[in-house]
């Protein structure tokens, strides 16, 4: 995990744990070693600490927090061992020093990096603080100001970035065309430079834990926590680390240390710490899937898109910008050239912002060929249709593109909801064919549905999964079923919000009690930022609209929904849907017209109105949410909980300090989801969502977690 070799009479400690060289318990002990070995070692003047392969460390390693092992030789008392050791130390970076990475370069004498790294204090993102001494010794290198920012925000910084602030006492200037290898070697290079430069030079000030700390008044500590109150609402850690920041100014840094371990005492064993732990480690398993060989899938180097709408256009974006050309076809030309216009202002955007230069962006929009014509879609790996959502259309869409595009090519879908498989059936390709279901903004939401139909093949989904790491999605796989996933998850959701009126609440009473649970936004005002036209578009194809056409078994909740569109209440688009809007506002207020449409409404449905609590609001909102997602597991639509989780959080603003819907299931009790949704059901009946699912039921009554439970059941399958 560690290796040790001497170069010009300096110790080199190498930290080798890929692929971030996470501080394991093997690579603290390595240190330790080598820290030992150098000091034993007469001929060695100096040492260098230094990260092999692509990066020095990312932190300390995550999967030790649950087993416990980050306690065993901690990380604390080894950038101790660091600090106090008698020779000089000089810390090398490349690639990220995240994390315990960053906290061991401040224990370390001198830190030089090169350009091409960052820095930063992520671990607010996993619900901790910087709990290696980061809350002590960064205030003590670049003040209270300039570290509590980094701290509690969690944000990365370039090296360069660093620099200026005061992090790192030399830059290795490398070029983004070099190679890792080359720019490590530079690194070690100069690291051994500065170390033969510094060897016998006191280490007086060199210590950051013997640096003083210059006060600031309260005033800034309490502007800071407005603002992580408002941007990270909701969030424990952020608040808490700047407490363990304020300690540094406040106490010697021995006390300082010890409030600090106090404070990550706290935050370790806390429900939104293994939240967004679980998060982060299921963001990065949606890739694997039982059955599915990544390594199968096909380079994609050209792609088609097919309607320059606003997904098509969005779509094309991400493309792009990562160098890989598309064409971009439409019917007509007028819309051809307003797509092509939306993602020309898109990249003035972004130099405007100064988020890329003019060089870059007229770059990107090189690889961009509009077409009328989908003969220019003969030579594409991959070809992405987002003309509209209509079946007929999509076929011949397709089989318009099966019979022009080389037979390799894999054509995608980016329906909402219809079925891929039928989607599929119009050409003599149905292996080669896939859902994509980007999110809108498409160029904005990391989110993908790929949806593999029946026939979908492993390679043509393995190709499709990589190409969307490629443009920097979170591709999840997810079975072909109505609204795959999200959507179809979203229906009982909103079921229940809209049943919630019927009885009884108002728009502002539920969207309050799903904002205080976490929501960016509640489902009314989600529902007036899309557009009120979409959920009617959608249950005129489900053909419930017709009260003729219903099922008389099941319960109709969304009468006053269809009559908002009826009065060309569409949202925030005509300034008036489920509230009302100023002009150019996205704020809604409370509107009689519909506060009284609901009570009136309620009336001629046979509902007498009552008080209902944000607790019931709360539970029959997620929990309908919930039951639907087991349904998924249980019929194999979605492959993980993970998965449903990662969809919810990325696509649905779903709080992530609460982990995702079935991760928040696991932590509330499904004994006590199963037995409230049978409580629903009974005062309910009419409505199937309250149906409890099967999975639910099982694990309910032998007392399982959801997560452990399927660990086990993904292994024994991939023992078979
Ligand atoms: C007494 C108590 C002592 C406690 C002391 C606390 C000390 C400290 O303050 C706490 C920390 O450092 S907290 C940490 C603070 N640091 C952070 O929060 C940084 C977290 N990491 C990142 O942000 C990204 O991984 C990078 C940007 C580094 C690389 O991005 P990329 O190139 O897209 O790569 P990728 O796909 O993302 O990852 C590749 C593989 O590496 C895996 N893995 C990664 N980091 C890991 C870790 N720390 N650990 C373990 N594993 C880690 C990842 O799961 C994946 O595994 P897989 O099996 O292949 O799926
Ligand atoms: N808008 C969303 O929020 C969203 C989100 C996810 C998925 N989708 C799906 O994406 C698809 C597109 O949606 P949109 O909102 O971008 O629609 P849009 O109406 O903005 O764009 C559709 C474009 O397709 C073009 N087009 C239609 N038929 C064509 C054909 N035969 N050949 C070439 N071009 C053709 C139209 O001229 C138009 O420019 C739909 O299937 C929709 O369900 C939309």
């Amino acid at each position: 995990m560690t290796s040790y070799k001497t170069i010009k009479d300096v110790a080199v400690i190498t930290i080798e744990n890929p692929p971030v060289n996470a501080l394991s318990l093997a690579v603290r002990e390595g240190i330790l070693d080598g820290l030992s070995r150098a000091s034993k070692d007469d001929t060695v003047c100096a040492i260098v600490i230094i990260g092999g392969g692509r990066t020095f460390p990312a932190g300390a390693d995550i999967s030790e927090f649950a087993n416990g092992k980050a306690f065993t030789k901690p990380l604390p008392q080894i950038i101790e061992k660091i600090e106090s050791t008698q020779k000089p130390i000089v810390c090398a970076i490349h690639g990220t020093a995240f994390g315990g990475g960053l906290e061991v370069a401040l224990g370390c004498h001198y830190r030089i990096a090169s350009t091409r790294s960052k820095v930063g204090l992520p671990e607010v993102n996993l619900g901790i603080l910087p709990g290696a001494g980061g809350t002590q010794r960064l205030p003590r290198l670049i003040g209270v100001w300039l570290a509590a920012e980094m701290i509690c925000s969690g944000k990365p910084i370039e090296a360069v970035d660093a620099d200026a602030k005061g992090i790192l006492d030399d830059l290795v200037e490398i070029s983004s065309l070099e190679s890792v290898q080359t720019e490590y070697d530079k690194l070690l290079d100069a690291a051994i430079t500065l170390a033969l430069r510094v060897k016998n030079h006191s280490l007086e000030g060199k210590r950051v834990s013997q640096l003083k700390v210059e006060p600031v008044s309260d005033f800034f500590y309490e502007q800071l926590a407005l603002q992580i109150s408002k941007n990270a609402r909701g969030m424990n850690a952020p608040l808490q680390a700047l407490k363990a920041v304020k300690a540094s100014a406040m106490f010697p840094f021995k006390e300082g240390m010890q409030r600090e371990q106090q404070i990550l005492g706290r935050l370790f064993v806390s429900s939104q710490a293994k939240a967004l732990q679980h998060i982060f480690f299921a963001e990065r398993q949606t890739m694997k899937i039982p059955g599915i060989d990544m390594k199968k899938g096909v380079p994609i180097k050209f792609v088609g898109v097919i309607g320059a709408g606003m997904m098509g256009s969005g779509i094309a974006i991400n493309f792009i910008k990562k160098g890989i050309p598309v064409v971009l076809i439409d019917a007509e030309q007028e819309f051809l050239d307003r797509g092509v216009k939306a993602i020309e202002d898109y990249f003035k955007g972004r130099v405007k912002k100064g988020k890329t230069t003019r060089f870059l962006a007229d770059r990107s929009l090189g690889y961009l060929r509009p077409s009328l014509h989908y003969e220019d879609l003969s030579n594409v790996d991959l070809v992405i249709e987002a003309v509209f959502e209509n079946l007929d259309v999509k076929k011949s869409v397709l089989k318009h593109l099966d019979e022009i595009c080389k037979p390799q090519t894999i054509l995608c879908t980016n329906t909402s909801t219809l079925d891929i498989d039928q989607i599929a059936s119009a050409t003599n390709r149905p292996d080669r064919v896939i859902g994509t279901h980007f999110f809108s903004p498409a160029n904005v939401m990391r989110l993908m549905e790929n949806v593999a139909g029946s026939k979908t093949s492993e390679r043509t989904i393995a190709s499709v999964m990589q190409i969307s790491k490629t443009i920097s999605k979170i591709p999840v796989l997810v079975g072909n079923c109505f609204g795959f996933i999200g959507n179809r998850m979203l229906f009982p959701y909103n079921n229940q919000a809209n049943a919630l009126l019927q009885e009884g609440a108002f728009p502002h009473d539920v969207d309050k009690v799903l904002y205080d649970f976490g929501f960016p936004m509640g489902l009314f005002q989600m529902s007036d930022l899309a557009g009120n036209d979409i959920g009617l578009h959608i249950r005129k194809a489900q053909g419930i609209v017709d009260p003729s056409q219903r099922d008389p078994n099941e319960r109709y909740v969304s009468t006053t929904a269809d009559k908002l569109c009826e009065m060309k209440r569409f949202g925030v688009k005509s300034s008036k849907g489920w509230y009302s809007y100023a002009k150019g506002s996205r704020k809604g207020r409370p509107d009689k017209e519909v506060m009284d449409l609901i009570v009136e409404n309620s009336k001629a449905e046979g509902f007498v109105r009552r008080n209902i609590s944000a607790k019931e609001i709360e539970e029959r909102c997620l929990y309908a949410l919930i039951n639907e997602g087991f349904k998924c597991l249980e019929e194999g639509m979605a492959y993980k909980p993970g998965d449903i989780d990662i969809i919810w959080i990325y696509g649905y603003g779903f709080p992530p300090q609460k982990g995702g819907p079935m991760h928040y299931a696991d932590a509330v009790g499904l004994k006590k989801i199963y037995d409230s949704i049978l409580q629903y059901g009974k005062a309910d009946p009419k409505t199937s969502a309250w149906k409890p699912s099967k999975l639910l039921e099982q694990l309910a009554s032998s007392g399982k977690k959801l997560a452990k439970y399927w660990t086990k059941k993904l292994k024994a399958q991939s023992n078979l």
